[in-house]
């Protein structure tokens, strides 16, 4: 009999629960970007005879997730605000040997996610692919 009416409370709570919309204050919403850029590096810290060792190069791709609530255009962020804060960091990156970049003396996809994390103006997250198979994600504290 009580989980009959335990039944009956939780449809009706159900019932009355405003559908959320992107608009609405009580909801997060996120948007996402993605770049590629093309680097070499190496990676002083692996062991001597690991293949990352010697200087190659891989084609990155990096995906920035912003999450905020709606401004008043619809807006977590213009994409073209996104390309504001991220295209200087790409320029700093493309056709670069990553470790002369300071910042990432030793860049593993790890590092490089995070180092454009710390850039990125209210950024949740960025994930760093080195090719199609491998990546990184960094993800800011909660906020
Ligand atoms: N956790 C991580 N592991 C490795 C990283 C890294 O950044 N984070 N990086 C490397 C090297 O950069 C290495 O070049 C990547 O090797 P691999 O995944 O094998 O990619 P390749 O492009 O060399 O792929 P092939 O299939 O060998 O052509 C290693 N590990």
């Amino acid at each position: 009999m009580n989980r009959h009416i335990e039944v009956e409370k939780f449809s009706s709570d159900q019932a009355s629960a405003e559908p959320a919309t992107a608009s609405d204050t009580r909801v997060t919403t996120r948007i996402g970007r993605t770049y590629r850029f093309e680097a070499a590096h190496h990676l002083p810290k692996v062991p001597d005879g690991h293949k990352c060792k010697n200087m190659h190069g891989h084609n990155y791709r990096i995906e920035v997730v912003l999450s905020g609530k709606l401004d008043q255009r619809g807006f977590v962020a213009d994409f073209a605000e996104v390309d504001a804060d991220v295209l200087p960091l790409i320029k700093q990156v493309d056709h670069r040997v990553l470790n002369d970049v300071p910042g990432l003396e030793n860049p593993t996809a790890e590092v490089i996610a995070a180092w454009f994390l710390a850039r990125i103006s209210n950024c949740e997250s960025v994930r760093v692919y080195e090719n199609d198979d491998c990546w990184a994600e960094i993800s800011s504290p909660a906020r």
